[in-house]
């Protein structure tokens, strides 16, 4: 906050935002930072903390240049924005067939191990046709609600093994989510789920353990050229690679199983899972296993880390917590009870956007620019890389009243004391947007609001320690979250 008020992001105007496309300066002229030859502006990153800090260091960056500015960290020149009004118009020229940026260390890894992967690393006329099959599978709310009795299952079972922790401290909290999250989206894309994968403790302890190996990896990779660490299977790269092995294995392990419990096929069942859809139409085994394999890797990772937020925040804020106790009570008296409360609690729904606002896990959205254009009022050349810094625009107190905290009302439409809270909900994006948007995002709210909505008449939450926003690829926690929780009477 107080950075903020010393070096407040410079507006735009309304004139300007009319001159963007008006009329269009070089692309030399957009404000850039002095670097050092060779190195650039390496020693600045460093000295902010390293790539786990590169969302502070953006956001400085935007205080000093302004919206919009452009840089080269490591090895990737991109231009920076922070601000809706550029926003929109990138999503506007993005094309039919938006291209965001792949990581370079997974795009090296792909095709060293000939790995064929799921949508997100798909391009053009494969990425289409991919799309437009999986779009209206994962947004059918047949599908959801096909599952409700057994997401709830699953959610009673996270939240009696709570019920039974020691002091009520809960110390595993990530690990925990993580395996919440698998199981519910393995009931939705494969509709399976037994006691075999209950017990299986050893998939969340191995898979933490992953998704750190690979977090490290790849940000220590982010400095580094990854063609030359990789040519020269230097320490870095070879961090990364087993570790992404290791978590593409055990999702293709995963799908696998999957594949081989789903009943043979039948023609009138559907609606079953998003394997038995994508079988109907008539996709091959190995194109379903990528798929869904990639969608595995996609789902549990951003859904529990955000939840791991939201339920931060929630400890921090016991005056939330009561009040979302009381509308689900008053939801659930209600007498037109239909079966999805969990859809109705105007608070749990705010939290989950304020989580989302404050800590996006997606720090950055990305796209590469197919044809020259005109962003900001400057001429973009193609193939020049756009990043949107979400965790600045999020914070910006132009586009959120008291930015800086926790307000879930201030998204409830319908609330007494909403009135100018969100002067542009444009400026928080946590599931992207346009056509290359998040595809799982109606399945991961539903997912985490029916958690929460389990979770908050039978405890109480308080957080043991302070936790701060680090980049491992996703915006995540700097430490153990430690959780106390006690059973409401
Ligand atoms: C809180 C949870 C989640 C967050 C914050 C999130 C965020 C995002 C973001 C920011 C993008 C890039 C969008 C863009 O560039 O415009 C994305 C893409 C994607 N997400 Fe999610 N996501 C979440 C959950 C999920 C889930 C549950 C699934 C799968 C069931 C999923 C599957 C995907 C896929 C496949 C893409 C690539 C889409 C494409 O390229 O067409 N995500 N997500």
């Amino acid at each position: 906050m107080a950075s903020y008020l010393r070096h407040p992001i410079r507006r735009i105007s309304l004139l300007e935002r009319r001159c963007y496309t008006a009329k269009s300066q070089p692309f030399d002229s957009i404000p850039a930072p002095k670097g050092l030859p060779l190195v650039g502006t390496l020693w600045d990153v460093i000295r902010a903390g390293g790539v786990s800090q590169i969302h502070r260091y953006i956001d400085d960056r935007h205080r000093q240049l302004g919206p919009i500015f452009r840089e080269k960290l490591g090895h990737v020149e991109a231009v920076w924005l922070a601000d809706p009004a550029l926003y929109e118009q990138v999503f506007q020229k993005e094309g039919t067939c938006p291209r965001p940026m792949l990581p370079e260390p997974w795009l090296i890894l792909n095709k060293k191990h000939a790995y064929k992967r799921g949508l997100f690393f798909m391009q053009g006329e494969e990425w289409l046709r991919y799309r437009k099959i999986l779009s209206p599978l994962l947004l059918k709310t047949a599908t959801l609600h096909r599952h409700i009795e057994s997401f709830y299952d699953v959610a009673d079972r996270l939240l009696d093994k709570w019920e039974h922790t020691e002091n009520g401290l809960i110390t595993h909290l990530e690990g925990d989510l993580y395996c919440y999250f698998v199981q519910v989206h393995i009931l939705v894309l494969v509709n399976w789920l037994n006691q075999e994968f209950y017990m299986n403790r050893n998939f969340r302890i191995i898979k933490t353990k992953i998704t750190c190996w690979a977090s490290i990896g790849s940000a220590r990779l982010t400095l580094l050229p990854p063609a030359l660490a990789a040519k020269l299977n230097l320490d870095a790269w070879r961090c990364f690679e087993q570790s992404a092995l290791s978590a593409l294995q055990l999702a293709n392990q995963l799908t696998q199983t999957c594949l081989e419990k789903l009943p043979p096929q039948d023609d009138n069942n559907e609606d079953d899972c998003i394997v038995s859809s994508l079988r109907q139409q008539k996709m091959v085994k190995s194109d379903i296993q990528r798929i869904v394999a990639d969608l595995f890797l996609a789902a549990a990772d951003t859904t529990s880390h955000t939840t791991q937020w939201v339920l931060y925040l929630l400890a921090r804020h016991p005056e939330v917590q009561n009040k979302i106790f009381y509308e689900i009570e008053l939801v659930q008296s209600s007498k037109q009870r239909i079966g999805d409360e969990w859809q109705h609690i105007p608070t749990i729904k705010g939290s989950v956007k304020e989580a989302l606002r404050l800590y996006p896990v997606a720090t950055f959205l990305t796209r590469i620019m197919q044809e020259q254009c005109t962003i900001g009022g400057y001429n973009i050349p193609p193939d020049t890389l756009m990043l949107m810094s979400a965790y600045t625009s999020g914070r910006d107190e132009r586009y959120f009243w008291n930015a800086q905290d926790f307000i879930p009302e201030r998204w409830n439409r319908h609330g007494p004391s909403n009135g100018g809270m969100v002067m542009d909900p444009f400026a928080s994006l946590p599931f992207g947007h346009g056509r290359r948007g998040c595809i799982g995002r109606r399945l991961a709210e539903s997912q985490m609001y029916i958690l929460l909505y389990k979770a908050i008449p039978r405890f109480t939450f308080q957080a043991e320690n302070h936790v701060k926003m680090i980049m491992r690829l996703l915006g995540t926690v700097d430490q153990p979250v430690q959780l106390r929780l006690r059973t409401r009477s």
